[in-house]
């Protein structure tokens, strides 16, 4: 557990850790000590020579002061340790997820992230700085006592030896009973709070269903779930924690009747037993203490595992050599590529000219975003090679990559900030004049007019006071801001109503004039201007050509194409 919190640290504040641990090991031993010399102390009070206490005394008075000086020392570096390693572990956890490639940050893992990122490290930085000092008190009092009692009597010291296994086994096997139950109930506790920030964020809906019960019944459940989780935890743990203990009680019998033997026998002066009984609770005392701390260090070392777990994922490989694209185009070739065994592209090719515009179109699941994802390098193809004007995305630094992509994608992320901050994402060095202009031309400045802080507006939360169509202009006018000669685009305007959706088409066309642009279209209506329109069906592409090639060619697009005809409102990825 100790070389886990270590490995954690960096080399420069290791040695403080270090530090603690070594203070901490010395005011163990001193305490010990102190312990041990309350034996002679007692002896010379029972065998009526109290002036032979006092030097004894006087040895006892010193190791306590030293005890506290050292106790005292560990335990401000504790401190100081603890909140560097807080620190540490999110500058270890910060400069790793940016290496990582785009594909890891799914919806689940981002929220693992966060939680391991907020509550988890904040518990690890107490533990580090108040729990690991106990342990060590755990281990080093009862070896300092063994050590004093070998002193004062072998065949006592004996004895408390053989207890120590079984003291041992009993700490292993009803520790996992105390901890048996820790997974289940985080895992009650993580889906709990999930569901109440969905009953919550779900209102609107369940409102409007008339299902608030039915969400509300959800949330009871888990929380049933939650409590009852919660109650056998309880349960194990009081058996566990009562278990160790009557170990502990029997192993403090076991001393006493080796004494009162010693005794009986006349081979161990009463005195002598009386105080080495003393030392014996001191033996005992710190292992109890042990069985309480025991959970929350395991909990610790979970937490080390996830943290050890995210810096294990691989980042993405950064080329020795790295190259520049020599102009805006795109290119796949024969790509193969899955996000488990089974190939979701399945050798596409497709070359997009700088300036020219591509629309990908298809059923719902043949490996459209998948194509725009590659070419952003969320993830690397498996064989084949996407390229950038002429140079594979892998032999390019991720700066130069991003520096040639504008993507603006379906789900769009604002932070809580201002409007302006949210779009001066795009470009941090722009101009106040230069942010207008983007926002005029994805005509954000019609949102920005009608907000009470007008620029100033915080958008909350994952921009939750804008609407779908508003946070799309933004997310436009970021990518018009940026400048970017490449637009990938998920084009989706279906769901809009009629004024967002023609400020969103406005602010697309003002995006990709004169620029390299890949659409993935969900409307037919829109993609009919498009140099190339490539269809792709069960990750191959099915057939492509300009929209007048594909009418002629009488192939599935005519077909959609017609059903079109027939409903204004169909979308070929209704269609499957
Ligand atoms: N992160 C992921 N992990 C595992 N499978 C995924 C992931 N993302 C997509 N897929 C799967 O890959 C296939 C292609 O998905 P993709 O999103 O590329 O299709 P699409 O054509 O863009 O669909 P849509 O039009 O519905 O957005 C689907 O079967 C999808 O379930």
């Amino acid at each position: 557990m100790i070389g886990k919190f270590r490995r954690l640290y960096d080399d420069e504040h290791r040695p403080a850790f270090d530090w603690m641990l070594i203070t901490a090991a010395l005011a163990a031993i001193s305490q010990g000590v102190a312990f041990a010399l309350t034996v002679p102390v007692l002896t010379a009070l029972f065998e009526s020579r109290p002036g032979d206490a006092w030097p004894w005394l006087f040895a006892l008075v010193i190791a306590a002061i030293v005890y506290a000086v050292l106790h005292y020392t560990s335990l401000t570096i504790g401190y100081s340790a603890g909140a560097q390693l807080a620190r540490i572990v999110h500058h270890r956890l910060g400069d790793h997820v940016v290496a990582l490639p785009l594909g890891w940050f799914t919806e689940r893992r981002t929220g693992e992230l966060s939680q391991l990122a907020s509550q988890n490290v904040v518990q690890l930085m107490r533990v580090a700085a108040m729990q690991v000092r106990p342990l060590i008190n755990a281990i080093v009092v009862p070896l300092t006592v063994f050590a004093a009692m070998l002193l004062f009597d072998w065949r006592m010291a004996l004895a408390g030896a053989l207890a120590v296994p079984v003291v041992a086994v009993a700490y292993r096997l009803f520790g996992n009973l105390i901890s048996r139950t820790d997974h289940t109930v985080d895992a009650a506790s993580a889906q709990a709070s999930g569901r109440v920030v969905e009953f919550a964020r779900n209102q609107p809906v369940l409102r409007a269903f008339g299902q608030r019960e039915h969400g509300g019944q959800l949330l009871e459940d888990s929380l049933r779930r939650q409590h009852d989780t919660g109650r056998a935890q309880i349960v194990s743990g009081s058996v566990g924690l009562t278990g160790y203990i009557v170990v502990l009680q029997a192993a403090f019998v076991w001393l006493l009747l080796a004494g009162v033997y010693l005794a009986l026998d006349g081979t161990l002066a009463t005195p002598e037993l009386l105080g080495l009984l003393v030392l014996a609770v001191r033996f005992v005392e710190p292992l109890i203490h042990a069985a309480d701390d025991g959970a929350t260090l395991r909990i610790a070392g979970n937490t080390i595992d996830r943290v050890e777990k995210v810096l294990a994922e691989r980042p993405l490989p950064q080329p020795e050599n790295p190259q520049v694209p020599e102009d805006a185009s795109i290119e796949l070739r024969d790509v193969r590529f899955g996000y488990d065994d089974d190939p979701v592209l399945d050798g596409v090719s497709l070359r997009v000219p700088p300036g020219g515009l591509t629309a990908l179109v298809g059923p719902s699941g043949s490996g459209k975003t998948t194509i725009t994802r590659l070419i952003a390098r969320f993830h690397d193809a498996w064989d084949g090679g996407v390229l950038i004007g002429g140079v594979d995305v892998r032999e390019m630094t991720t700066e130069t990559l991003m520096s040639q992509l504008s993507l603006v994608f379906q789900d769009v992320f604002l932070f809580e900030g201002t409007i302006e901050e949210n779009v001066r994402i795009g470009r941090a060095d722009a101009t106040d004049d230069e942010l207008r202009e983007a926002a005029r031309r994805a005509r954000v400045d019609e949102i920005v007019a009608r907000l009470p802080d007008g620029w100033n507006t915080r958008v909350g939360e994952g921009g939750w006071t804008l609407s779908g169509g508003e946070r799309q202009r933004v997310s436009i006018a970021r990518a018009l801001l940026k400048d970017a000669p490449i637009v990938l685009l998920d084009e989706a305007t279906a769901a809009l109503d009629a004024h967002n959706s023609s400020a969103v088409t406005d602010a697309i066309a003002e995006l990709t004039s004169h620029r390299t642009v890949l659409v993935i279209a969900h409307d037919l209506n829109t993609v009919a201007h498009a140099d190339e329109i490539v269809l792709l069906s069960d990750g191959r592409i099915a057939e492509r050509g300009t929209h007048a090639e594909l009418l002629a060619g009488g192939g599935d697009y005519a077909r959609f194409w017609s059903y079109r005809d027939q409903s204004n409102s169909w979308q070929l990825g209704a269609a499957r």
